[in-house]
């Protein structure tokens, strides 16, 4: 834990957006050399955005439909996304996995799927805790490519500033390439449909297929009432990770020259970690001033009060669609935790926009020692947030996934059923389990199936 320390000059920054350095800022790398950190934000400060502010607001407008039904998220990558992963082959699967769900969740839902990736800066990870000590030897965490390297040495684990720029030009890279697959071609709906198709050739699928039919059927309704097929080739599709660590966020934070207001040009939504939502924290404080959509995680211990107090803090404005809240309860608790929170910020008047993350509360080691997830959990808690929002009368607006387009094997469970055993065979991920592309594919099947009723 410590205080984020940065470059005099910008200590009295437009509209306090450097308070937050004098305020406890958890989960921040201990950099070695703060002269090397203070050239590498100076030259992030000068760098082009990454996303526009006009997108971001686009994204607000879209987030506020979600958070009254009349259109549902889907945000979902890898949990800490690598350098040496950020090549064209890995980011066409994952964006083909989410548009692939995205077409069976729209059909489940009868409204538009908002597509946002986990990518393109999901580089930092908080972590439970500061150090890890391998026979006898103990070094610093890891804490995502963006701050040190996963291989356990002392020059790897050291955090190294350069990697903030590294990673604002692989991000850069991975935004253009996302452009790339969303804007050319590759997001036309008759060709993702076929793509589920495909899927439902395996006979374990089969349960899936009833739906599968009825959206073939409506796709050729709309052929013959003459709908412009070429007009869905392109999609709209939006970026985001956590706003972890505070000096790369502050460095790419612009002024905005249409309104004067300050916004985070490394994504279009950040969000704030369960690790780092305290109201008096410096990324409560940093996100307050910036004008993006943003969400905030809320884990099994949120009250009333703190949700309340949140709302208050982050969108003062009440501005639908600035707030998002990401409950991840886990699935024995969903049902008992979360309706306390609904109804007092729904009582409250605060708008916010509800998404369900069944990844963060399911985490379990497997006997083998993986940390891993069960299927069953990640739908169980689905289904928990969908029960909620149902009694209560309020809107379940969106799901926050971790998958990836590729044939790992991270959760367990899944109609190609992984078992214990069979975690060994393809464990990939650095950090936390991420649904394969066969299992994201199922459960937006299932899902879009408690999206109908
Ligand atoms: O993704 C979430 C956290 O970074 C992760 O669960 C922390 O994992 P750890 O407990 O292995 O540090
Ligand atoms: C760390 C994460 O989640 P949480 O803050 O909910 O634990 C995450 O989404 O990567």
């Amino acid at each position: 834990m410590s205080v984020v320390t940065g470059p005099a000059e910008r200590s009295a920054g437009p509209a306090g957006l450097d308070h937050f350095r004098t305020l406890e800022a958890r989960q921040q790398p201990t950099w070695p050399d703060p002269a090397a950190l203070a050239a590498a934000t100076g030259r992030l400060a000068q760098a082009a955005p990454i996303v526009v502010p006009a997108q971001a607001d686009t994204l607000t407008e879209r987030l506020a439909a979600a958070g009254r039904g009349e259109a549902f998220l889907l945000q979902g990558g890898d949990c800490a996304e690598t350098f040496a992963e950020a090549n064209a082959d890995r980011i066409r699967n994952k964006i083909r996995t989410i548009l692939q769900m995205a077409v069976v969740l729209t059909h489940g839902a009868s409204t538009p799927v908002v597509k946002m990736g986990r990518m393109a800066g999901q580089y930092a990870k908080p972590r439970s805790s500061d150090t890890e000590t391998r026979d006898g030897v103990t070094l610093p965490a890891y804490r995502g490519d963006m701050i040190n390297g996963f291989a356990f040495t002392e020059q790897d684990r050291t955090p190294d500033p350069e990697r903030l720029e590294q990673a604002y030009r692989i991000s850069s890279a991975t935004a253009n390439v996302v452009r790339a697959f969303t804007q050319g071609g590759f997001a036309d709906l008759r060709q993702v449909h076929e793509w589920n198709r495909g899927f439902m050739r395996n006979p374990a699928y089969a349960r899936y297929e009833k739906t599968a039919d009825e959206i073939d059927r409506a796709i050729r309704f709309m052929h013959a009432c003459g709908a412009d097929f070429d007009a869905l080739r392109s999609v709209e599709f939006f970026l985001s990770h956590e706003a972890l660590v505070l000096d790369y966020e502050r460095a790419m934070t612009r002024t905005d020259q249409r309104t004067g207001k300050a916004y985070d040009t490394s994504a279009h939504f950040l969000w704030i970690g369960e690790r780092t939502r305290q109201l008096d924290g410096a990324h409560v404080d940093f996100m307050s001033r910036i004008a993006n959509p943003i969400g905030v995680k809320l884990g099994p211990g949120t009250t009333p009060q703190d949700a309340l107090a949140l709302t208050e803090r982050l969108n003062p404005d009440n501005l639908p669609g600035r707030l998002t809240f990401v409950t991840r309860m886990g699935a024995g608790t969903v049902r008992d935790v979360l309706p306390a929170i609904v109804e007092a910020v729904t009582w409250s008047g605060a708008n916010v926009t509800w998404v369900t993350d069944p990844m963060h509360g399911n985490t379990i080691t497997s006997a083998s020692g993986y940390k891993t997830r069960r299927l069953t959990d990640v739908l169980d808690e689905v289904a928990g947030f969908f029960e909620v929002h149902k009694r209560l009368g309020t809107v379940p607006g969106g799901l926050h996934m971790e998958l990836t387009g590729d044939d790992v094997t991270e959760v367990l469970g899944g109609s190609e059923e992984i078992s214990d055993e069979g975690l060994a065979l393809r464990y990939e991920t650095l950090v936390d389990p991420r649904l394969n592309h066969q299992q994201s594919l199922e459960l937006a099947f299932q899902v879009a199936e408690m999206l109908r009723a």
